[in-house]
């Protein structure tokens, strides 16, 4: 089992000089991402806020189409929730990384209606492997934690999307008319 923590000699995350002020709503990287797009109608519709350093904020409202036991959400969209706020970390270091693996620690149920408060943070960067860890708490960001996890993103080149990803949509982000979700997605790869 490969570790999630970063190793001896990892560096800390940097923030880039471009990177969003803290307080700032990010926005969606990708209008049909399941987590943050507006385009998809049973998506998150997760709201992301940079935070200080490589950090962010997010809330996500468990609505009844991400039920998995009656009434209460599903643990894969939790984890979904948690894989998009931690893979927004990107935006802030101007990388594109994608996830490689990650771990979710469910602790307490989370009814539908709820409003998951999540926070996430850079914990080291070792090569192209960027260590990040997140928590969700319900009623309230200062509320009990219902779900930490932690993972490791990969950073990637924009082939990685542009050679695997089916060409029509490929083609429709690239035609996309919204600057900055174009360079999201383009322009901030090294
Ligand atoms: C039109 C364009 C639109 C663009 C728009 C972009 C917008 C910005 C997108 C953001 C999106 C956010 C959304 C949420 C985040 C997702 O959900 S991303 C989607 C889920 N993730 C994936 O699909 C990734 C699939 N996996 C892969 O493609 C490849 O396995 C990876 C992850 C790129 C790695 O492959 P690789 O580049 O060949 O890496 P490799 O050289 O083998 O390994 C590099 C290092 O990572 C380690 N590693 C690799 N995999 C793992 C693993 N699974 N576990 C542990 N360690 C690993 C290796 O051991 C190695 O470590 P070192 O030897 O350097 O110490």
């Amino acid at each position: 089992m490969r570790s999630l923590t970063p190793p001896p000699g990892a560096a800390a995350a940097d923030r880039h000089p471009d990177a969003p002020a803290p307080g700032t709503l990010l926005g969606s990287h990708y209008r049909h991402c399941f987590g943050c797009g507006s385009g998809q109608p049973h998506g998150l519709h997760l709201e992301t806020r940079a935070g200080e350093g490589v950090s962010v904020t997010a809330e996500f409202t468990v609505r009844p189409v991400h039920q998995g036991a009656p009434g209460l959400a599903h643990g894969g969209v939790l984890t979904t929730a948690l894989d998009e706020t931690m893979g927004s970390l990107g935006w802030l270091m101007h990388v594109i990384a994608v996830t490689g693996r990650l771990e979710t620690d469910f602790v307490r149920p989370v009814p539908v209606d709820t409003v998951l408060h999540l926070s996430a943070r850079a914990t080291g960067v070792h090569g192209r492997k960027i260590f990040t860890s997140a928590e969700g708490r319900i009623g309230g960001s200062g509320g009990p934690v219902a779900v930490r996890a932690e993972a490791l993103f990969i950073q990637v080149k924009v082939e990685h999307f542009t050679d695997n990803g089916r060409d029509e949509e490929i083609q429709a982000a690239m035609a996309d008319p919204d600057q900055v979700r174009r360079a999201r997605a383009f322009e901030v790869n090294p």
